[in-house]
């Protein structure tokens, strides 16, 4: 684990609030050589439009980014180049997301902590997702954000497909927050490969998840393709 060195670095133990920042991929379908979360959006780096969503929220959780180990001097860097003095801690990535954020996890020890877990990835995150999330946790649990299906949706199973009832289905985003107890004991389970966010971990514990309204604009930047858009949806935002 290693600590940001930047004039903003602070203690951790006394808030309720903390977000996990995942930002420890290496972006393999964005196929850049820099990791898609140092990638800029008009200028600014992608992480740092991530983190600020989260300072300029009324929660304003301590934060926590979880960095590949290779980039933490480059990220150090970076906030220089930018300017950016928003407090944060560092913590080293893993090899799956699942690994990431444990390796985050470790850094909390506040037992009435409500953790959101967020992707780095997704810059364009409204504050009142993020405000709503931690409040609806606090009181029953868990939250996630997801918005409902704006698509007809069909299953292709042993080549037969069959239509799939749209109301019913939401598409998941982040970020997801629970108390700290319970994503801890989750996150104390064997890595499955069928764990793609951190909802599907608790699920694995019998607990129902909590689905709150997400945003169309909340894009995950995962292809080359959504630099530009992300770009776009930002100047509409500014
Ligand atoms: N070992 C990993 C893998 C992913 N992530 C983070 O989880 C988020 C969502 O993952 P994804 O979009 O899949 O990112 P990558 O794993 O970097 O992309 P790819 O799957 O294309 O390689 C990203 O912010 C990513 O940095 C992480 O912290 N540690
Ligand atoms: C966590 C997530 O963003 C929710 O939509 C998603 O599951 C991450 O998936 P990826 O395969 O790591 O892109």
């Amino acid at each position: 684990m290693a600590a940001n060195n930047l004039d903003t670095q602070y203690a951790l133990s006394n808030t309720t609030y903390y977000a996990i920042i995942v930002a420890g991929g290496s972006g393999s379908r964005m196929q850049s050589a820099l990791p898609k979360q140092f990638l800029l959006l008009n200028g600014k780096p992608v992480l740092m439009y991530t983190v600020e969503a989260f300072y300029k929220s009324n929660s304003r959780p301590s934060i926590i980014i979880v960095l590949p180990k290779d980039y933490h001097q480059y990220w150090l860097e970076l906030c220089k180049d930018h300017d950016f003095r928003i407090p944060h801690h560092l913590v080293n990535g893993g090899d799956t997301r699942f690994q990431s954020v444990k390796n985050g996890l470790a850094l909390i020890d506040n037992p009435d902590a409500v953790i959101a877990v967020h992707d780095a990835v997704r810059p364009l995150t409204q504050v009142t997702a993020i405000d709503n999330a931690f409040t609806y946790a606090q009181q029953h649990g868990n939250a996630i954000v997801a918005v409902k299906s704006r698509d007809s949706i069909r299953q292709l199973k042993n080549g037969i497909s069959a239509a799939l009832i749209r109301n019913e289905i939401y598409l998941v985003q982040t970020p997801q927050t629970f108390q700290s107890g319970l994503l801890r004991r989750a996150y104390q389970q064997p890595y499955r490969d069928d764990f793609t966010d951190d909802a599907s971990v608790v699920e694995c514990l019998g607990i129902n998840i909590n689905i709150i309204e997400g945003s169309y604009t909340n894009l995950k930047i995962t292809f080359p393709e959504d630099i530009a858009i992300a770009e776009m949806l930002l100047s509409n935002q500014q």
